[in-house]
């Protein structure tokens, strides 16, 4: 996992890194700067291309100046630089590079504060202004300077963060901040890129590694940890020669309802093709010649009405509720004879959330290990209201501690935050996967996942990241500009064997 750090402790890492590599500040700047140019001269190989840069006096200045320097090295020749002298301090390190860049043939402007910004004819902007040292919203000369720049429409990459927008913690409503085409940031994505408050400002980003000392970064035992493919290869058990259906669990789904059995359809689907030995889906009577026909490999217990079905609870590895199931008295009946009888981690979507959230007292009475798979709204139905989504990842943290269960928070990015305190963002997925029918794929994953005794949180982290990866690997090659969750669900299979090999 690549853990996620606050500013503050970004600026310690720099700090333990420089005393103890050890390395000189300005030799760490540099390594940035060599950084960024490695992914940039990829990205934007004209050489004669105009390109402008502005720069603020402190280090994401400094780093600017020395981007420039390293790219006139590289023969880009029609290179501008702005120093905005907002301030009248400017960091050391930015000045070595000021006397560094002096010695080339880059143009150099000041502006001053409260003076005319010159007229702009770069075709691309790079945004050197103000970087991760940002502590207050933008106001006067940063402001007109950052609105500026945002109306010539040209394409902007900024160095580490967008001057303007904050790396963590609340992002204010129509917060003023450069709105970058791209983001070339050091050495971990920052938390607010991968929450929606930065879609304005990132439109995509790409982390360079800038040697951060990694022992010193997992010592601060983050809360916030970035899920990468290493990881899952690294829990994904393979399937042994010998082993037989018993061997990866029963699913039992309680899902559908006459008209939204397709919900029930795809999350069992979605079960059996993620590997569960065995998967039996509890569904209305008049569903049961579509679940007959549609998947043949799938048992069947049938709803009748006024009835409750009669459940062999401990048959079951696993029993996931929701997809489709409606919030009658009928189907909160349902929940309750499943939360009164089954004791092993149960996981909980759609109707049986919002079911949750208008008879509370149920939450606290969920099996240890439970997992709840909410999307934004279900998410706030459950929690409370939440005006950003900086407070919606505190609450899933807190929630899921005090509730010793597992939250996936679905979004971009999706969150899951487990007993221990931790979150953990996805790095798989895309928007072609949006689409109705996807999340009851996600919780027919999960709960295969736990049938295979994988550990909740395991269950968890694994199961969005397939079930992402299995939608970049139809979407991304193909162009694909929808996905549809039964198209995904076959591709389940091809996407474990490939993560396994
Ligand atoms: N490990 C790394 O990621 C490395 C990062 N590097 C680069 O360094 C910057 C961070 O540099 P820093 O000097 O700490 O901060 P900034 O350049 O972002 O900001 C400079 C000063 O600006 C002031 N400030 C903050 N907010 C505002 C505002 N809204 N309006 C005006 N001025 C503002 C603040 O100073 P004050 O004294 O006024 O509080 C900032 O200190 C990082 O982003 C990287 O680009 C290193 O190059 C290598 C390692
Ligand atoms: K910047």
């Amino acid at each position: 996992m690549l853990p996620l750090l606050i500013s503050e402790q970004i600026r310690e890492g720099d700090a333990y890194t420089i005393a103890n590599e050890p390395i000189s500040s300005v030799n760490l700047m540099e390594r940035a700067s060599r950084a960024f140019v490695g992914w940039f001269v990829n990205r934007f190989p004209d050489k004669n291309e105009p390109i402008t840069f502005y720069c603020g006096t402190g280090n994401n200045g400094g780093d600017g100046l020395a981007i420039a320097r390293i790219l006139c090295d590289h023969h880009y020749n029609k290179l501008n630089v702005v120093i905005a002298r907002f301030s009248e301090k400017s960091s050391d390190d930015f000045k070595a590079n000021y006397e560094r860049l002096k010695q080339t043939c880059v143009t150099i402007k000041e502006l001053e504060k409260g003076t005319q910004i010159p007229e702009d004819n770069s075709r691309v902007i790079i945004d050197a202004l103000l970087g991760s040292g940002l502590n207050k919203p933008l106001a006067g000369d940063y402001a007109r300077l950052v609105n500026f720049i945002n109306d010539l429409d040209k394409t902007v990459v900024a160095v580490d963060v967008p001057t303007g927008f904050f790396s963590d913690g609340e992002v204010p409503q129509n917060a003023i901040a450069i709105k970058a085409g791209l983001v070339i940031t050091f050495q971990q994505p920052k938390i607010n890129f991968l929450l929606p408050e930065s879609a304005p400002y990132v439109d995509c980003w790409e982390a360079v590694n800038i040697g951060i000392s990694e022992k010193f970064v997992h010592s601060l035992n983050s809360p916030y940890q970035f899920v990468e493919e290493k990881d899952i290869r690294q829990i994904l058990k393979p399937r042994h020669h010998f082993s037989n259906k018993g061997t990866y669990g029963h699913v039992l789904l309680i899902a559908g309802q006459e008209k939204t059995m397709g919900a029930a359809l795809l999350s069992s689907s979605a079960a059996a093709h993620a590997g569960a030995g065995l998967t039996t889906a509890c569904i209305p009577e008049s569903g049961l010649t579509a679940l007959n026909s549609y998947l043949p490999e799938v048992m069947a217990i049938t709803r009748r009405e006024n009835t409750m079905p009669q459940i062999e609870w401990d048959k079951f590895s696993t029993i996931a509720v929701g997809p489709g199931l409606g919030k009658d008295g009928e189907a909160l009946a349902l929940l309750k004879t499943i939360i009164k009888n089954y004791k092993k981690p149960l996981v909980i979507d759609a109707d049986a959330l919002n079911l949750l959230a208008e008879n509370k007292e149920l939450l606290t009475m969920l099996p240890a290990g439970s997992i709840l798979t909410p999307h934004m709204k279900e998410f706030d139905r459950l929690f409370g209201t939440h005006s950003n989504w900086w407070q919606r990842l505190q609450t899933s943290i807190v929630k899921a501690k005090e509730l010793n269960l597992c939250i996936i928070l679905k979004n971009d990015y999706t969150i899951t935050a487990t007993p221990a305190g931790k979150a953990y963002f996805n790095s798989t997925g895309n928007p072609a996967m949006a689409s109705g029918g996807m999340g009851d794929v996600l919780t027919g994953i999960v709960a295969a996942l736990l049938a295979q005794k994988y550990k909740p949180a395991d269950a968890c982290i694994m199961a969005v990241y397939i079930h992402g990866k299995a939608g970049d690997e139809l979407a991304l090659p193909n162009r694909m500009n929808v996905v549809l969750p039964g198209k995904l669900i076959t591709q389940l299979p091809v996407t474990m064997a490939k993560l396994k090999a």
